[in-house]
Order: C-alpha cells, then structure tokens, then sequence
C-alpha cells in the first residue's frame, strides 16, 4: 500500500482550556509496528482516542490510508473506523452475554456478514480455538485479551490500535499476550500502534515515539521520566 495508513497533522486537543495534545504529527505505515509510550497523564489515550477517530481534534488534520478524516460526519467516520481500524483496550471491552466467538464476530457482524474461515484463522493463530464458545466470565484475562486481538482483527484492519493492552495482565502472560499479537500482525500484515508507558517494550517494535506533556519529542531511549507504577 502506498503512503501511511495513518497520518496525523498538528493533531491539537483542548480540554477544559489545558492543552492535552499539542501539534503531534505522526504517520503509521502499512505492516510497521510503533509503539507510543509516555508517562501516565502524557496525553497516550487522547491521542489513542484521536487516531482511532473515536475523538475529534480541536484542530489538525487526520488522514486514513489518504483521505482526511477529520471532518467527515459521525456516520462516515464510524463506517472509516469499522473498516480500517481494529481497537485492542486494556479491560478488554468484551460483551459479557456474547460467547467469545460471538465477541470476535461483532466487526463482521456490523458489516453485515461474517467471515468464520477467517475468524477460526485468528482462534488457531492466537490458540484460543477450544474458547470459542465460553463467555467472557469463565476466561482469564490473557484469554480475553487474545479474544479482544481476534476481534480486532475480524475486519482485516489496516491498522490495529492497541491502549495498554497487556496493562491488566501479569507478566507473563503479558509477554505471551504480546508474542501472539506480533505473531497475527505479521501474518496478516496489518500495522499495530500500541500506546503503553512501559519502557521496556520498545525492542520489540520498529518504531518508538514518545509523548511527553501532550508533545512528541525524540526518543533517545535514555530518559527515565517515567513514573513508576
Ligand atoms: N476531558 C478532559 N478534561 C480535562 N482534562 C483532561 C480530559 N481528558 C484528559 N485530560 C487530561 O489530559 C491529560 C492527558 O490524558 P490522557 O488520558 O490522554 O493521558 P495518558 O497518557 O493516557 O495517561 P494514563 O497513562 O495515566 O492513562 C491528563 O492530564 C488528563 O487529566
């Protein structure tokens, strides 16, 4: 695909008249994993928020795979969103009464069919075939987030938005959380933008940007400003 499946331009927001997110320019290429970290208060969720076209900036420009998306109304936005963006949360924001599968299919059920060739694909890819059936409650919280990848995944976004997604996990079932969700980025060669303070994530991803005080500024990697959890 030619040209980033996201681009932000001055992507500003203004909140109860402080400045959350200041000029950040940022631009996602198709197939190329980046992670956003930041300190707790560092404007990770606006910005999350924003490039998921879940917020509208106060001003700045946002282009999905080209066409700015920054003024279209809600309807068209939520049909831009639905098929291109996939959205990993760090509570998993999974339907208690939908089995797991029923949750995975909840994007293809939007678009008004479903695709369960596909869908058993992310179930083997992400190991969760024997779940396909249970309901949120009965799973553990790796389980659910790999269910919550799955859907993510459901559309074949070009983008997969990830906020803290292995926030609520213990580690190691973060680092196995976070194996899959590389492994099914790469098979399905989607870009993955995942927002997360942790410092230590940063290897594993092709690029790092870091926001601080709303800002994006140079990450050297070397800077402990992080508060500690
Ligand atoms: N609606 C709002 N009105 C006023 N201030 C807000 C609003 N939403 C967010 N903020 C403030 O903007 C700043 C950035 O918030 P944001 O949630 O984007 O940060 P974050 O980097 O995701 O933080 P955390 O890691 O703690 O979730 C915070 O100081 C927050 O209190």
């Amino acid at each position: 695909m030619a040209g980033p499946v996201l681009r932000g331009e001055d992507l500003t927001v203004d909140r109860g008249g402080t400045r959350i997110l200041d000029a950040v320019s940022i631009a996602v290429d198709s197939d190329v994993s980046l992670l956003v970290r930041g300190a707790s208060g560092a404007g990770k969720t606006t910005l999350f928020n924003v490039l998921g076209l879940l917020t509208t900036p106060t001003s700045g420009s946002l282009y999905v795979r080209g066409e700015d998306a920054s003024e279209l109304p809600e309807r068209k936005r939520a049909v831009v969103r639905r098929d291109t963006i996939g959205f990993v949360f760090q509570d998993f924001q999974l339907i208690p009464d939908l089995s797991a599968w029923d949750n995975a299919a909840l994007p293809q059920d939007h678009t008004g069919s479903r695709d369960e060739e596909w869908l058993q694909e992310l179930f083997d890819a992400l190991d969760i075939q024997d779940l396909a059936g249970q309901y949120p409650a009965t799973l553990s919280g790796g389980e659910k987030q790999r269910v919550a990848i799955a859907r993510a995944l459901a559309n074949r976004p070009a983008v997969v938005l990830a906020d803290e997604p292995t926030g609520q996990l213990d580690p190691n079932t973060a680092e196995r959380v976070l194996d899959l969700l590389f492994e099914v980025q790469a098979q399905t060669e989607t870009a993955l933008v995942l927002i997360s303070h942790d410092r230590g994530l940063a290897h594993r991803f092709d690029e790092t940007v870091l926001l601080r005080d709303g800002r994006l500024v140079e990450d050297t990697g070397e800077i402990d400003y992080s508060v500690p959890e």
